[in-house]
Formats: structure tokens, sequence, C-alpha cells
């Protein structure tokens, strides 16, 4: 059996084509939606990944303003910063490229920042309230998954969802957001005994380890439903998944490539987060 392949690029480019309906509605109401990214250092990729999120939201009509700053950039400015877009009118969502330099605290960061306007939904308000099933902020990359499943029509009602990993940017809100769809939810870790056996139980796995095709064809029930949420290189220098797609589309009933699968449904999150914070802030 070969597995469908999820077109995670296709389904953002969807939902992205909503999204910028919408913003012509708000815009034509009085409210461009606004989106401020900081980041701080010179890490190569995190510099493309910012790049690409303020393409993406001129795209589809976001007000996009990135905010670049030195890696000797200090805390107490990163947070005067932050406390400023706080309170910019013009600013609906705001987030903080992840990581930060070693001298700052990015739990202090985090907490900085307006809960209304954390749309990556890391601050502890909207952490919590999504852990006790309200609405909140929910993290873009598991929020992303929920979104690309349900456009499949893969419902995870009564299914059993094996995370794989634990953060608290992907497993943990994963594992709560399954949760809150009626899986059955396992998270398993660095430390889980014989994880095969586990996985195998999985009519759903979310593969967030960070390790380069380390879930293999032996990880994966017949038919199950395999999501990769790694970005890795490989030897080659080319981008990879957690899992090792080759083996495993022999053995999956639908899988997510790298790239082209979670990845563009992360950022398509951020910017559906935005419009909902602009939308919330226009009915104030
Ligand atoms: N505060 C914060 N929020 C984040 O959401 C955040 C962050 N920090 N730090 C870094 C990670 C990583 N991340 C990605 C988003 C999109 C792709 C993406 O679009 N990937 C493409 C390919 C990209 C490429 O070609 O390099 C794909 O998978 O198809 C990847 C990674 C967001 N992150």
């Amino acid at each position: 059996m070969t597995a469908a392949i999820i077109d995670g690029k296709a389904i953002a480019k969807d939902i992205r084509a909503e999204l910028k309906e919408e913003i012509e509605a708000l815009k034509a109401a009085g409210t461009t939606p606004g989106l401020a990214v900081v980041i701080v250092g010179d890490d190569q990729a995190s510099h493309t990944y910012v790049n690409s999120k303020e393409k993406s939201s001129k795209e589809i009509g976001i007000h996009s303003e990135v905010h670049r700053y030195p890696a000797d950039f200090s805390e107490e400015a990163l947070l005067q910063k932050v406390d400023e877009l706080n309170n910019d009118d013009r600013i609906h969502g705001i987030l903080v490229q992840l990581p930060l330099p070693k001298h700052i605290s990015e739990d202090k960061v985090i907490d900085a920042i307006a809960p209304e306007k954390d749309v990556d939904g890391f601050h502890p308000v909207n952490v919590g309230k999504m852990a006790i099933g309200k609405d909140s902020f929910y993290s873009c990359t598991p929020y992303g998954i929920i979104k690309m499943l349900e456009k499949e029509n893969i419902s995870l009602e009564g299914k059993h969802v094996v995370v794989i990993g634990r953060s608290n940017i992907v497993g943990k809100p994963a594992a709560l957001l399954s949760l809150m769809n009626n899986a059955t939810v396992t998270i398993t870790h660095s430390q889980t005994k014989d994880l095969p056996s586990i996985t195998r139980q999985a009519d759903v796995i979310i593969a967030a380890v960070g390790i380069a095709n380390y879930v293999t064809a032996d990880h994966i029930k017949p038919g199950a439903v395999v999501i990769d949420v790694g970005i890795n290189r490989n030897e080659d220098g080319k981008l990879c998944g957690d899992v090792d797609f080759e083996s495993a589309k022999e053995k999956a009933g639908a899988i997510t490539p790298v790239p082209g699968g979670v990845g563009p449904m992360t950022i398509t999150m951020l910017l559906y987060n935005t419009v909902k914070s602009a939308k919330a802030f226009a009915a104030k």
C-alpha cells in the first residue's frame, strides 16, 4: 500500500485565499490586521522563516512589520519593544521569533506579550485556556495539523493519537488539541520505553522529535496517518522530517511530506490567528 500524500501547501493556499477575503471585508470596515515580528540575532534559518512570514502576510493584505535586532540586543530593550507593540493600535499580533540569544529569558519575553496579541499561542494565559478547553490562540504548528486533518476529512474522534515529543510549542499542545477533538491521546518522549510498540497502536502519529528520519515503517500500523513536524537537514544538506518518508509511505495510509506538509500550515495559522485577533479588536 502506498500512502496518500497530504498536501499541506495546497491546503495552506486554500485557507490563505479564505483569509484574504476576510481581510478585505475587515479593511472595508476600517480595520487592517497588523502583525509585528521581532527577531534578535543573525541565525540564518530564523531569518529565512521570518522573511517567509512577512511575505505571506503581505500577500493576503496583512500589515506586516519586522523588527530586526543584533545578537547583543538587551533583554530590557526587547521587553520595552514588546510593551510598545502591546500598545500599538495598528498591531493585532506579536511574534517574537525563537530561539532568542542566551542572555535573554524567553519566558520573560513571552510573559510580556499581551495575551490578546499573542498569535503564537505561547503565553501561559493562552496555553492555560487551551488546557481547560476554552477558545484562545492555539500554537500555530499543532493548530495547523488539526486544520489540515479537518480539511482532509480525517476525524480524530475516538482515534488513538500518539504524539512523539513533549515540547511546549508542539508536542504538548498537539496532545491537548487532539484531546479537544475527542481523540485518545498518548504522549511519548525520549524516556519512553519501546516506542515502536506504542506508536504501532496509533491511528495517527504526530512526530515532533527533532531527529532526522527517526520514525520508520517499523513504528507504523498499516494504514495509519503519519504527521511529520520535523524540519531537519540530512548529510547532503537537504531538508527532511522526523519521519523516514520513503519507508513510511509504503506502510502509512496518509502522510505529510517535508517540505510542503506541516510547515506551510504553521505560517497559515499565524495569519489565521492574526485575523482572528484583528476581528476581536474590531468588535471592541
Ligand atoms: N515564535 C516563534 N514562532 C514560530 O512559529 C516559530 C519560531 N518562533 N521559531 C522557529 C519555528 C519554525 N517555524 C517554521 C514555520 C514554517 C516553516 C515552513 O514553512 N517550512 C517549509 C519549508 C521551509 C524551507 O524550505 O526551509 C515547509 O515545511 O514546506 C518551517 C518552520 C516556525 N517557528
